[in-house]
């Protein structure tokens, strides 16, 4: 049945809200006070017709905007799409009744997103198409332009999209190819890939190596195992310069990353010996050991590979140690933790419950909690609180232009 509805609020993912008696219903790229008709299924209103606009609307940038699944919010005006995102940190935040300042959203400009993960598909004709997933499926929207994509990214894609040609050998397979720009050129690994008839033909393994050589790659690599090496990727975290492991971790955008370190170095200036824990290859680590020694762990044997790697390649930095742990079976005790005054925590999107934990038991004036989840960020929170520390401020960060996503970086002290 066609409905007009008013939307009056955001919900959490980014769909518009009506409130009508029959319940919430979701509106996908509508906005606040706006009025809209279509047809209602299932408690949703898919391709809206706006009937009355928001002042706050403004015209989409992307040519692949209401088709492609990603920046579904890029059609509302800066402003309050940023105060948005900072509300639903203090949302957060007040489920678990913590109140603090929180700053004004750290705003990312378009063209910075140095990685995507494409997905390729042989089109009706054959032809190789690389994309996004639409909205709500798993149809695949062929993408020529991406505003929030580095312009180097999106200048390889069609030489990314040979490459991508090779991996489509076998019917099954559903190649995703997850690009990164870096220091030395484009990082490709490939996921996805059908690999339980041998994996890669012989003959398909060569079509990858020369479309990858062809499209100057730096690297290509199938589920973490290389193919194709030009050049070592590798990518500059403070002082230092670390190699990039195949598929490993790195935060999205270079901006977004360094509005989250210049607050974590700033939060422990004055610390004695620091504990970077979930470091990953060395984001925050190598800017933390310009201030004090430290101590790095991570789940990722690769990641502290990489970090490893990249000790002692730049000057001014003091003394670091790493060690690939699993720090949700086996969190650093206190013991662990011994003389470090300092923590930066930034866990996967499930938080770090048992790490956060054991930090009350350790002598850490500060700690600095990065997180991409301000759900579990919220919940951890609450236990450092409850023993004693206070969360002096926290900075959401919108790393993910135009879409629900918000990061966080929140300071404790005792
Ligand atoms: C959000 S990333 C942050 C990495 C790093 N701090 C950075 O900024 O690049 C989360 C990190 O948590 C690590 N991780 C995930 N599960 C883990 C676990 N159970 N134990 C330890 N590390 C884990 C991942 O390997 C990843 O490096």
């Amino acid at each position: 049945m066609t409905e007009t509805l008013t939307i009056s609020r955001m919900g959490g993912q980014g769909d518009g809200i009506a409130d009508t008696p029959a319940g919430p219903v979701f509106a996908p790229l509508t906005l606040p006070g706006e009025t809209v008709r279509g047809e209602v299924r299932d408690g949703r209103l898919e391709a809206a017709e706006i009937l009355a606009a928001s002042p706050d609307r403004i015209a989409p940038v992307s040519p692949h905007y209401g088709d492609c699944g990603g920046c579904s919010l890029q059609h509302w005006a800066s402003g309050p799409y940023l105060d948005w995102k900072r509300e639903q940190v203090r949302q957060a935040l007040a489920r678990e009744r913590i109140e603090t300042e929180i700053e004004a959203t750290v705003a990312v400009p378009p063209g910075t997103r140095r990685r995507l993960a494409l997905h390729a598909r042989r089109g009706e004709d054959g032809r190789v198409v690389l994309g996004f997933k639409a909205r709500k499926s798993w149809r695949l929207v062929e993408v020529t332009a991406c505003p929030v994509a580095d312009p180097r990214l999106v200048a390889a894609f069609p030489a990314l999209a040979r490459v991508a040609e090779a991996f489509l050998e076998h019917p099954k397979s559903a190649p995703t190819l997850h690009v990164t720009a870096t220091l030395t050129g484009l990082d490709v690994d490939v996921t996805g890939v059908e690999r339980r008839s041998g994996g890669l033909s012989g003959d398909a393994r060569m079509r990858a190596i020369e479309a990858a050589a062809a499209a100057e790659l730096a690297r290509l690599s199938l589920a973490g195992d290389v193919l194709m090496m030009e050049r070592l990727p590798k990518v500059a975290f403070g002082p230092a310069t670390v190699p990039l492991p195949p598929g490993g971790f790195l935060q999205a955008v270079p901006e977004a990353e360094a509005a989250m370190v210049a607050r974590a170095v700033a939060a422990v200036r004055g610390a004695k010996k620091i504990a970077d824990l979930f470091c990953g290859a060395g984001t925050f680590t190598f800017p933390l050991a310009t201030v004090a020694p430290v101590l790095a762990a991570d789940g990722s044997a690769a990641g502290i590979a990489a970090l490893k790697a990249g000790i002692g390649t730049g000057p001014g930095m003091k003394a670091i140690t790493a060690e690939a742990r699993d720090l949700f079976r086996r969190p650093l005790a206190p013991f662990d933790l011994r003389g470090c005054d300092a923590v930066v925590l930034d866990p996967p999107r499930a938080g770090a419950l048992e790490q956060t934990r054991q930090l009350p038991g350790t002598k850490a004036a500060v700690v600095v909690g990065v997180s991409c989840n301000p759900v579990t960020f919220a919940r951890d929170a609450r236990v450092l609180i409850d023993a004693g520390f206070r969360l002096e401020r926290v900075t959401p960060v919108d790393q993910f232009l135009w879409s629900a996503h918000v990061e966080l970086v929140g300071v404790f002290r005792r």
